[in-house]
């Protein structure tokens, strides 16, 4: 069986008062939430703390949007899965594709993020997706099997939620029509050894397409940016039919 699993990803949104803010608006909200779905946040590193405290006792799990191979070393400006296991956080988004655009990460070093991740307990959410001129050029297929293939060496299946993100949708209205993010997913479904791996699909959605997107049946829940940061839009997704 399956787990679903609702994650909202802030990006770089939030000080600690607005992530405060949001709780307020967001916790009470989820006593009507239906216990079949995992909800988690991940927030900036900053916020991680506070939430951590105000989180004590919540249904939400804490996650971090990036983590380093190492446990500990002169490294600046990252961060260890040990640090964020000792503050309760239990997810960790690796791959997005914004780190692989703007901070040149590579499949290799998602592999390496993916088992220090692992090692510590964490679960990751790794990211694989394709962009726009790869769809056009009909390469979607080739991009996402490569990206799973190099990304996975290693890797425990037990352990691990993947997100499908097509790069055209993230932040763009544009989302993937349903059955077309099916298709793909079914495609990564494939090519894993544990059938049971929870595979995401991410990339503008709202509280106006959430219904349909998880009526699909290979898809096992979402990875939310934009319309996380507001607590109603969240509350109606994490609320889908
Ligand atoms: O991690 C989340 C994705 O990048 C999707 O972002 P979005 O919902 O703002 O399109």
């Amino acid at each position: 069986m399956r787990k679903i699993v609702i994650s909202g990803n802030w990006k770089m949104f939030k000080t600690q008062a607005e992530s405060e803010d949001f709780l307020r608006g967001f916790l009470p909200t989820l006593e009507e939430t239906p216990h079949d779905r995992e909800v988690v946040l991940c927030v900036p590193f900053t916020d991680l703390n506070v939430l951590s405290k105000n989180l004590h006792g919540s249904r939400i799990h804490l996650g971090a949007q990036n983590v380093h191979w190492e446990e500990s070393g002169a490294y600046t400006g990252e961060i260890s899965a040990p640090m964020l296991t000792e503050i309760g956080v239990r997810y960790v988004i690796v791959g997005h594709s914004e780190r692989r655009q703007f901070f040149g990460e590579t499949d290799q070093t998602v592999n390496l993020r993916l088992k220090a991740a692992q090692r510590n307990g964490l679960t990751p959410i790794l990211c694989v997706g394709e962009t726009k001129k790869q769809r056009d050029t009909g390469e979607t297929e080739l991009v996402i099997s490569e990206q799973i293939k190099k990304d996975l060496v290693d890797v425990d299946q037990e352990n691990l939620v993947i997100a499908y993100e097509p790069i055209w949708a993230i932040g763009t209205g544009d989302t993937c029509e349903c059955l077309e993010a099916n298709r793909v997913i079914g495609l990564i479904r494939k090519q894993l050894s544990n059938p049971n791996v929870p595979i995401q699909y991410g990339g503008s959605v709202k509280p106006n397409n959430i219904d349909e997107i998880m009526e699909q049946p290979e898809i096992d829940g979402v990875l939310v940016g934009g319309a996380s940061l507001e607590p109603a839009s969240f509350t109606r997704i994490v609320n889908f039919k």
